[in-house]
């Protein structure tokens, strides 16, 4: 018995009442799925390549900025264009590549603050129009995060969104209390202390809101949450506070499920292996990892340019010799795929750190 066994559609983007299994999948087995932010193909297969060989279901991601990325930086982006579009061609790109590597692949979209409502519109009205063709939304789900904005306006926003949503049994991720760090360009770093962690009655409030709309929905509870990575002792992380949020919901519900919300871990990037299990025993179901795979990418490139650099000055010319031409040592195949096994190889600690690896 594996998370496939649970599954309709075992390879490939999985969408509707699938990702709704699988993370209830995860919170009975106990395990997360890490979801990676992407910004180009190159780091959609650094994933894909780990959560195959781990034998794992994968969550990528897109943030508005990665998406832009994935456009091209060239690309003008006032009204979200880039944004938009980039994150539509990831879409289709990762829809025809992922059946290749025969594991479940939840699409979804990262953060998403107030100014950049357009960008979750123009998303939702790319998802309708496949819907229409294709009877699914073109995304497994999004994220929207309104939670610098007053607590009604957030829950009664996303409400909203999630109306939108749930004809196409799509899955929307909200945040309450802030996460510390950068996100989509906003700096979240001098916010007060209290407001990075969320009340019991608040998880309730959203619960009870976004239940009456549709069962497809997470929320980024803040425990202490920060994006990026700092010198030891400048988080605080409190995973232990979500268990009181499934207690006070159970409690309220009158459930026997001892899991019935499902959380997100963001800036997951830094944590330790025992704030992971934590976290996870208390329900969450995906952990988002970014700078810690930013930097992994990075360190693959920066070795092969550092060990290689006499190949790499010129054209024609090496310690081998001065007509020795060079070109199969700055062929991008070859340094960026250095970049690429780095990724794949801090993937597969995540899979590792969240129990992932091996649940197929
Ligand atoms: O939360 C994240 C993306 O939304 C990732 O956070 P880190 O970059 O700290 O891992
Ligand atoms: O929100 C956090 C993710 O790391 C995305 O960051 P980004 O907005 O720099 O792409
Ligand atoms: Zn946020
Ligand atoms: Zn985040």
């Amino acid at each position: 018995m594996g998370a496939s066994d649970v599954l309709s559609r075992k390879t490939g983007v999985i969408v509707g009442d699938d990702v709704r299994k699988l993370f209830k999948y995860c919170q009975e087995k106990k395990f997360a799925i890490p979801a990676v932010n992407m910004t180009s193909s190159s780091t959609v297969v650094s994933a894909l390549e780990a959560a195959r060989d781990s034998k794992s279901p994968l969550i990528l991601q897109v943030s508005q900025g990665g998406a832009a990325y994935f456009a091209g930086k060239g690309v003008g982006n006032s009204k979200q264009e880039a944004s938009i579009g980039g994150a539509v061609a990831a879409a289709h790109y990762i829809r025809s590549i992922a059946p290749y590597y025969n594991i479940p692949v939840v699409l979804h979209t990262d953060h998403c603050a107030k100014k950049l409502l357009p960008w979750l519109d123009g998303m939702l009205d790319a998802d309708e129009a496949y819907f229409k063709l294709h009877g699914e939304p073109l995304f497994s789900s999004h994220m929207i995060d309104l939670s610098e904005e007053e607590k009604d306006w957030n829950i009664s926003t996303t409400a909203k969104y999630l109306q939108r949503a749930a004809p196409m049994s799509q899955w929307l991720e909200m945040e309450i209390g802030i996460t510390g760090g950068e996100e989509d360009g906003v700096n979240n770093e001098d916010v007060d202390n209290n407001s990075l962690y969320t009340q019991p009655e608040d998880i309730y409030e959203i619960y009870s809101t976004l239940s009456k709309i549709s069962p497809y929905f997470s929320i980024a509870a803040g425990f202490g949450n920060v994006h990026g990575v700092y010198s030891p002792g400048n988080v605080k992380l409190h995973p232990e506070l979500l268990s009181k949020h499934q207690n006070y919901v159970k409690e309220k519900i009158e459930t026997s499920d001892p899991k019935p919300v499902f959380l997100v871990f963001h800036g997951g990037s830094g944590s330790s292996k025992q704030e992971f299990s934590e976290a996870i025993s208390n329900g969450v179901v995906k952990v988002n990892l970014d700078t810690d795979l930013q930097y992994a990418y990075l360190t693959g490139i920066r070795d092969y340019i550092l060990k290689n650099k006499d190949y790499l000055m010129t054209q024609v010319g090496n310690p081998e010799g001065p007509g020795k031409p060079n070109k199969k040592f700055y062929d991008p195949r070859v340094w960026v795929r250095e970049g690429e096994k780095t990724m794949t190889t801090r993937v597969k600690e995540a899979l590792q750190d969240f129990d992932a690896a091996g649940q197929l």
